[in-house]
């Protein structure tokens, strides 16, 4: 039985949605949000977990939050299972660590992307207009350049599986109203700006980031979702940037190099999904994301 219908058969206990990697449930009016060992790369959700993922990933956005308390008011209830309702505390083995207990907000409909660093997809469009989010670049930039400041590149937001669409600044007016569009821009700048220091200070470079936001009914603007992830951001090992092509990731190199290699028996461009990984490359990218969360929050996991 997978966690998801565990706990989808809990009394009080809602299921509201799935994510490539995330399961989110209504509980008591609040919103459990579970991280899954589930691993994504080149658009699939791979059949092998990554033992710990979830808990690890979850603890870093918690450590996160922290560090962010002073910039933006988020929406985090409780980690403590002692907390949750009394129907939940016997499932220890499915929430220790990977679920966070949430305020249910009005999410605002926008994808809230800082880049610091020109690839993926702001490189793109880069290459084809000068431009990403239609903010205009210098010429000469490529994968990898650092950004002369960093900026804000919404996208609207896609069912699951599909990929975001960037859009403007005015388009993001359009949909959310100038007000809201350029206070969730500013604080997107200001988040990023903080967690990219942090970072720095630890020898990682935070390339880009997505946010999502939501309004309380008294219309404060919160921090939600999970917060500078290896899901949602991109980390680079500062002594291994250069700028020219491809940068490392710190969590999915291995998984990325595994699958792309004769070893695999896999062709990304074939439509098939990818075939399970090896144990070594398991246990390997499960040390990367213990050492991402141990590198930034200077704490062992445990
Ligand atoms: C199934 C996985 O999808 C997501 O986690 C994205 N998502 C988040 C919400 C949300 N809705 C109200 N309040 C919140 N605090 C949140 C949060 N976080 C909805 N979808």
């Amino acid at each position: 039985m997978s966690d998801t219908e565990i706990l989808a058969g809990v009394p009080g206990v809602r299921h509201l949605g799935s994510g490539k990697v995330r399961e989110l449930f209504e509980v008591d009016g609040n919103l459990l949000l579970v991280a899954s060992d589930r691993m994504s790369a080149y658009d699939y959700v791979l059949e092998t977990p990554i033992p710990d993922k979830g808990k690890i990933l979850t603890q870093l956005s918690l450590w996160w939050f922290e560090q962010l308390a002073d910039v933006v008011p988020n929406h985090l209830v409780t980690t403590d299972p002692a907390m949750f309702p009394v129907e939940l505390r016997d499932h220890k083995d499915v929430l220790s660590g990977r679920s966070m207990l949430c305020e249910r907000l009005s999410m605002i409909e926008i994808e809230c992307v800082a880049r610091g660093y020109l690839t993926g997809s702001g490189l793109a469009e880069y290459q084809e207009r000068g431009t990403a989010c239609g903010v205009p670049l210098p010429a000469g930039l490529v994968d990898g350049s650092r950004l002369d400041y960093p900026i804000f590149t919404p996208a609207a937001k896609a069912a699951v599986g599909e990929h975001d669409e960037n859009i403007d600044f005015a388009e993001t007016s359009e949909r959310v109203g100038a007000d809201l569009a350029a206070e969730i821009r500013d604080l997107t700048l200001a988040i990023y700006d903080r967690a990219h220091r942090i970072a720095a200070e630890r020898g990682i470079i935070l390339a880009d980031t997505k946010f999502e936001f939501g309004r309380r009914a008294d219309g404060t603007v919160v921090l939600a979702d999970e917060v500078l992830t290896p899901d949602s951001s991109r980390f680079w090992p500062a002594d291994q940037w250069e700028p020219g092509h491809a940068q490392p990731s710190y969590d999915k190199q291995y998984v990325r190099d595994w699958l792309t290699s004769p070893a695999s028996g896999w062709d990304r461009h074939s439509g098939e999904a990818p075939p399970p990984l090896p144990d070594e490359v398991i246990e390997r990218t499960r040390a990367r994301y213990v050492e991402a969360y141990e590198r930034l929050t200077g704490e062992a996991f445990r």
